[in-house]
């Protein structure tokens, strides 16, 4: 364990011997590996250092001026900066599958670099830029501002796995616990060959200050494993998501009270299934331990509305920001206030692409004019735009490819057409039309959806898709951030400099608000985990015997209600309903707290919701004072 000021890196080499390699071979838990794993787990590898008395300021990024933005990230080998990262510390050679990812990364950014010729800073030194700045709207001493920006913990360690051809491969890992100031720490768990450690510091400083934006008690972490994970089978993805755990249990990194992770990017429900089951394995004697991760199906302690939450809440923070008549006259929004009728483009329809381009369209009737997925996109010409539910199931069926949407649906409609001729039934996929939209599938880059002209822009997948070099070029009057870091500071400094130019700039409803819904349903989640309880369950029936009694008193009183008024009124609040109540209240008092500080500072919404979480923070440390 090595201490530089506030901040603790604690950094274990795998241990790639015979017993480890038995274990994975074993599928797992064996008794070897399970001892193992007891004798670590005492160990003490304490995470939570709130010690930071002498915490000096970290000095401001380097290149500091938008024109100084460095080249675009390239993630893997990007220097570090010597005042911030410690010796590597491993105890073996760079694992294959790092080796493999490396090369596959090489080969994404080839194209991007193609595209971008800027230079661009990391994804983290762009995070720390916001910070800075947003840092200078607040009256935090220097000093307490270096101790929140600073990633407290950074854990990397790889692992053996044994694949179904009998090799074994090393797996790098990784999980960042930025902040501790609450406890638990929080955040998803990413399954991706980019993953490094300055993306998770830079995913788990973004949580921190996305839980504080969302007053939702959470310290912030994330995590990564760096694997393709298209390149492994079920089998194999179930033992590297349980020997994660193990390390992380290990390490003491995950637990109802330390550490809890969630989905992201490259998982979802399955695998946060696999890590609690894991977890329990080891810590049966903790009544609340299934609370030691969130985003967990249904059956197995998950809550209804986790799945849908991220898009959910980004429809509501979007309808929010755009019901503002300021917010529409500062930005010049096209076609004025609302959602409805607004042009819609959505880049990874994934977890949250999916569910907010369903939500825009179904609640706040948006057209989805245009979705882009890794091998293309999509464009609709028609009316009624694109369903994201038709389009995901392609997705499913071609196993993540949109080549062939096209003929697909002409072929589903061709089909319903002769049957309705023949009067034959149709199938509920093919009544609402008899004729394809007209759609078009553009092959190859799909960044270049990032282009097309809408009203709002959602890109879902990635960081750093929108930088300096394709800035000039968006014309979405709104960014909606649903990934979390999609537009660097390199673009958001040009979109300033437009400002400052008295050019129309897209209004960007920034990450911390806009994709919280997702961290803030996880907090229900932890909350109905520790409870032991489902919420509605005690109050469902008498709130509808209450309201029962006051239709009738209504009734008697000569009241005619609808049928449909009728069972609206009468329903009582089951799980889904009280989970969307308390989402849409965090989000729109999100909105209005960003909202109200971007006016009174002058700034656009990201700085505010940055300086509002710095002051939160600040409080705490305030009035908790700094330990010992
Ligand atoms: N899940 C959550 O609850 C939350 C997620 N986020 C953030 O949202 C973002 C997306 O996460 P999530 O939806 O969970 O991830 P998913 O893995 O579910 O979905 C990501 C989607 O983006 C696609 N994609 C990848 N690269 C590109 C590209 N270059 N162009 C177009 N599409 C692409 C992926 O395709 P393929 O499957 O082929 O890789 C996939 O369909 C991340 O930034 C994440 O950190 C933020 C808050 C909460
Ligand atoms: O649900 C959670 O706990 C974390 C979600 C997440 O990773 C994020 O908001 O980026």
């Amino acid at each position: 364990m090595c201490t530089m000021g506030c901040r603790l890196i604690q950094r274990w080499g795998a241990v790639v011997d015979r017993r480890a390699a038995t274990a994975a071979a074993s599928g797992f838990i064996s008794s070897s590996a399970a001892a193992a794993v007891r004798q670590l787990s005492t160990e003490t590898h304490p995470i939570h250092h709130p010690a930071a008395a002498s915490a000096k300021p970290s000095p401001p990024a380097a290149g500091t001026s938008p024109e100084s933005v460095a080249e675009v990230p390239d993630v893997l080998s990007a220097p570090p900066s010597p005042d911030k990262q410690p010796t590597r510390v491993t105890n073996h050679d760079i694992p294959s599958s790092t080796e493999r990812a490396a090369a596959t990364v090489r080969e994404a950014l080839r194209g991007h670099k193609a595209q971008s010729p800027m230079r661009e800073m990391t994804f983290l030194e762009s995070v720390d830029r916001f910070f800075d700045d947003a840092a200078k709207l607040t009256h935090v001493s220097p000093a307490l501002l270096g101790h929140i920006k600073e990633c407290n913990t950074l854990l990397e360690f790889t692992f053996p796995i044994l694949r179904s051809n009998g090799q074994i491969e090393l797996i790098r890992a990784y999980r960042a616990q930025h902040s501790h100031h609450r406890l638990p720490t929080k955040g998803g768990i990413r399954y991706d060959v980019r993953v490094s450690e300055d993306e998770v510091k830079a995913l788990a400083a973004l949580m921190t200050f996305k839980c504080a934006t969302v007053d939702v008690p959470f310290g912030g972490a994330k995590g990564g494993v760096v694997i393709d994970r298209t390149k492994y089978n079920d089998v194999e993805l179930e033992r590297i998501t349980r020997r994660f755990t193990v390390e992380l249990i290990r390490r003491n990194a995950i637990g109802p009270s330390l550490d809890v992770p969630a989905p992201d990017y490259g998982t979802g429900q399955r695998e946060m299934g696999w890590m609690k089951d894991t977890y329990e394995a080891f810590h049966q004697k903790d009544i609340d331990r299934i609370a030691c991760v969130t985003g967990k199906p249904i059956n197995l302690g998950g809550i209804r509305g986790r799945e849908s939450a991220t898009g959910l809440g980004v429809y509501y923070g979007v309808r929010e920001f755009l019901a503002r008549p300021d917010v529409v006259q500062a930005y010049s929004i096209r076609k004025g206030a609302g959602v409805a009728g607004k042009d819609v483009v959505v880049q990874g329809l994934g977890n949250v692409g999916f569910w907010a381009a369903k939500f825009m369209r179904d609640m706040g009737q948006a057209r989805i004019v245009a979705i882009a997925e890794r091998d293309g996109y999509l464009v609709s010409r028609s009316d009624e735009g694109l369903d994201p539910t038709q389009v995901k199931r392609h997705l499913a069926a071609t196993g993540g490819e949109l080549r062939g949407y096209v003929e697909h649906r002409q072929a589903e409609v061709g089909v319903a057409t002769a049957a309705a001729a023949m009067g034959g039934s149709t199938t509920a996929t093919t009544t609402t039309t008899d004729t394809v939209a007209p759609v078009e599938f553009v092959p190859g880059n799909p960044a270049e959806a990032l282009e097309l002209d809408c009203d709002i822009l959602i890109p879902a997948a990635l960081e750093g898709v929108i930088h300096a070099g394709n800035a000039p070029r968006i014309r979405a009057s709104v960014i909606a951030e649903a990934a979390n870091g999609p537009v660097t500071y390199g673009a958001d400094a040009h979109f300033r400099t437009q400002r400052q130019l008295g050019v129309d700039r897209p209004l960007i409803i920034p990450d911390l608000v806009l994709n919280a819904g997702g961290v803030t349903v996880s907090y229900f989640e932890w909350v109905k985990n520790l409870g032991h309880l489902r919420f509605g369950r005690m109050t469902r029936r008498i709130e509808e015997k209450t309201m029962r009694a006051v239709v009738d008193v209504l009734e008697r009183h000569g009241v005619k209600l609808a049928a449909r008024d009728l069972l609206d009124l009468q329903a009582g609040a089951d799980e889904t309903a009280l989970v969307r109540s308390g989402l849409e209240d965090t989000m729109c008092t999100a909105v209005e707290e960003t909202w109200t500080a971007a006016k009174q500072s002058g700034c656009d919404p990201r700085l505010a919701a940055y300086s509002n979480s710095i002051r939160k923070i600040a409080e705490d440390y305030g009035t908790s004072g700094i330990f010992p």
